[in-house]
């Protein structure tokens, strides 16, 4: 069976969440990201859970390991399904992250950002100065994630093969950049199809615009998860 494509809840209110939200009569794996979370605190999460669906709460953390871990001890409190750091971080702020996620979340989904879907190898090579190609350091933080502890990165399903032959089919790959072929990319870079990202081994698709604008959102989500779980557009 595939995961459910998760659906980013990409809004500032928790009344425009509601409003979204009720519209749906089944549980759904939804991601609540910087927008939603730094406006409305960890009282979202709450409600968002008593509602019955599942949460990625997706915060890139990204700073020194004793910062890094003592925050992650607190999201970990929250109950969610699967939370996020930034592989750039390091393997010693990734570590601290998964011990104290994994103590008071054992059951939870940590996984790590590599390169994010908005970026092309070009602005990686000129602004990070990088020296590698895209895939090459996607591999390379994917690598690291691993050896950290973590159970999985995002990256764009472009790369999601790649992931997979270097770290194996059970690590984790969480696809962002999900758009239908009549879509515009917005500020995307990395983008595909919910079928392509299918053919292409992704293990889960998160899904923001493409349904939270669409005007019939209920049925934009059935279009997607067919789409998903068929591989064909
Ligand atoms: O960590 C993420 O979820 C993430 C990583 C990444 O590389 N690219 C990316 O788009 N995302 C998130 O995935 C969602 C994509 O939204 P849409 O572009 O509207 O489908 C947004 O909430 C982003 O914050």
């Amino acid at each position: 069976m595939m995961n459910r494509p998760i659906i980013a809840l990409d809004f500032s209110t928790m009344a425009e969440v509601e409003r979204f939200l009720t519209k749906f009569d089944e549980p759904l794996f939804v991601k609540v990201g910087m927008e939603l979370y730094l406006q409305n605190g960890p009282a979202v999460i709450r409600e968002i859970r008593a509602m019955g669906h599942d949460v990625f709460l997706d915060l890139k953390l990204h700073d020194i390991p004793n910062t890094v871990g003592k925050a992650m001890a607190g999201l970990a409190s929250l109950d969610v399904q699967m939370t996020n750091v930034h592989a750039q971080g390091g393997s010693s702020m990734m570590k601290r992250a998964a011990e104290s996620f994994k103590y008071h979340n054992p059951d939870g989904i940590l996984i790590a950002v590599t390169q994010l879907t908005s970026t092309s190898e070009e602005m990686m090579q000129q602004e990070q100065k990088s020296i590698l190609s895209l895939e090459e350091s996607v591999a390379h933080y994917a690598q690291l994630a691993k050896d950290s502890g973590l159970d999985g990165v995002v990256s764009s399903p472009l790369e999601s093969r790649l992931i997979h032959a270097h770290c194996g089919d059970d690590f984790l790959t969480v696809t962002p950049g999900i758009r239908l072929n009549e879509d515009s990319k917005d500020d995307q870079v990395r983008v595909v199809t919910p079928a392509r990202a299918h053919a292409l081994g992704s293990d889960y698709i998160v899904v923001g615009r493409s349904v939270t604008k669409a005007s019939n959102p209920v049925a934009q989500y059935s279009r997607v998860k067919e789409e998903w779980e068929s591989g064909e557009e």
